[in-house]
């Protein structure tokens, strides 16, 4: 199958609170968008991909793609007020049959993941990178009470990327529309119509930039990951 990548950057990053977006904000001396670009640059599987940006954003996303050298991107389009609507866009994009989902907040991934994606999803249908949750969670009731304990075993952190037929994906997002269904990973609009997304075991390192404490973690462990990679040639 052939893939490709609808990389989502039309949020606004409030809980930033940078004065931009921050998929523009600097990471190890290129833009997060770049940073994440490259990733699906250097992935072998993929073809194609298509940058969605928050209207007026698209000259510095031109910037990031350079920064990236991403000769992949194929086009730049504008997102929507929220981030189904943003995938939905870069969807419609596409012109691959398989379609990798990411946020473009995910700088860390890996060419490895990407492709462990696609090809679980050629295996299951769909597929979605996770990790083990680590802490115990409760779920508490409106006065702020624990109510109950999931078992742990079960429980996952969803990341991105997640992988799927994208007619199958166009269907599920135009069900969700006409329905009226919000989700916030595209994973949940398959599972809500009984389809099945198959797990990827993916690293806790994928970290989404959220929040400010998210950007020097971030560049530590980047720094951390060069160094890897040199003394692995050395
Ligand atoms: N309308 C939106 C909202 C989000 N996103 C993208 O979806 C990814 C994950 O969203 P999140 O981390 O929540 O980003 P923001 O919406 O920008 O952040 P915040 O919720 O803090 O405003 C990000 O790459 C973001 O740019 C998008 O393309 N379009
Ligand atoms: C898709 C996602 O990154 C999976 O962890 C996440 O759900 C995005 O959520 P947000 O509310 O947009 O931060």
């Amino acid at each position: 199958m052939k893939w490709g990548a609808v990389v989502v950057a039309a949020g606004r990053g409030s809980r930033m609170g940078a004065a931009e977006n921050k998929v523009f904000l600097p990471l190890a001396g290129r833009s997060v968008l770049a940073r994440t670009l490259e990733a699906f640059e250097r992935c072998a599987a993929v073809t194609e991909i298509v940058v969605v940006v928050a209207p007026g954003e698209e000259a510095r996303a031109r910037e990031a793609v350079r920064e990236a050298n991403a000769g992949k991107v194929a086009a730049i389009v504008p997102g929507g007020a929220e981030r189904q609507d943003s995938v939905c866009a870069g969807l419609a994009a596409l012109a691959t049959d398989g379609a990798l989902v990411h946020d473009a907040a995910r700088p860390l991934v890996t060419p490895a993941q990407i492709e462990a994606c696609c090809r679980s999803a050629e295996r299951h249908g769909a597929s979605a990178l996770a990790v083990p949750v680590k802490d115990t969670i409760k779920i508490a009731d409106g006065d702020g009470m624990i109510a109950s304990t999931p078992e742990r075993r079960t429980l996952w952190a969803v990341q991105t990327p997640q992988a799927f037929a994208r007619a199958d994906l166009m269907e599920a997002h135009r069900r969700a529309k006409d329905e009226g269904a919000a989700a916030t990973d595209d994973a949940m609009l398959l599972e809500r119509l009984g389809r099945k997304v198959a797990i990827v075991e993916g690293d806790y390192l994928n970290i989404k930039i959220t929040t400010p404490e998210d950007l020097p973690i971030a560049e530590l462990l980047l720094s951390r990951r060069r160094q890897e990679e040199r003394s692995f040639i050395d």
